[in-house]
């Protein structure tokens, strides 16, 4: 089984989340199978046969995906510029109606504002055709350049192991 992790990240906090995780699948699998964590432009457009398990996370951004005025606003902030995010990315993704997807992103905990990355990501594959993309989870971050919120990191490895198991079962 492989396993690709695609992630966008302007301050680095759903990369540190997408490495936690990318700890957790390892942990619950054999040493050398592959679990790969690729920048979004850096990503494929095109899956390989040997991906089995595809994650997918951003940064929540106005309400739901990057976008590239958002994107712009990030950097002005100190973020780092990217060529572009998952929402373009998905939109030239070819698809795979059997492979099991699931979406993660990363938010400020706001009371009251709602929208998740995860959530739109989800919904964009299965318009795609990612007849099995679903939302997955949302980790916390403190302000715009982050940090990480804690125990988060330690929770998106959990949920890395549980993912791992979930697929070497056969389940997914
Ligand atoms: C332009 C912009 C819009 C944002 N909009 C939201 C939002 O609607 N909801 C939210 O929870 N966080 C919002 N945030 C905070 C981001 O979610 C936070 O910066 C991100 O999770 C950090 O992840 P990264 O370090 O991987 O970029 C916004 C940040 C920026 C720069």
């Amino acid at each position: 089984m492989s396993v690709l992790i695609v992630h966008e990240s302007m301050f680095g906090n759903t990369h540190e989340v997408a490495e936690a995780i990318a700890g957790g699948l390892r942990r619950g699998r054999a040493p050398d199978d592959g679990v790969r964590v690729v920048r979004v432009d850096e990503a494929p457009a095109e899956l390989g046969a040997d991906v089995q398990l595809l994650l997918v996370g951003g940064p929540t951004h106005a309400l739901g995906m990057t976008r590239p005025n958002t994107r712009a606003d990030a950097v002005k902030q100190g973020g780092e510029p990217s060529r572009e995010g998952v929402r373009e990315w998905i939109e030239q993704l070819t698809p795979r109606a059997d492979l099991p997807v699931v979406t993660f992103d990363t938010r400020v905990h706001v009371r009251l504002l709602p929208g998740s990355a995860a959530g739109a990501a989800a919904k964009a594959l299965r318009h795609r055709g990612f007849d099995r993309a679903e939302r997955g989870e949302t980790f916390w971050v403190e302000g715009t350049p982050g940090p990480v919120a804690p125990g988060e990191l330690e929770r998106a490895q959990q949920w890395g192991v549980e993912l791992a198991a979930r697929v070497s079962h056969g389940v997914s």
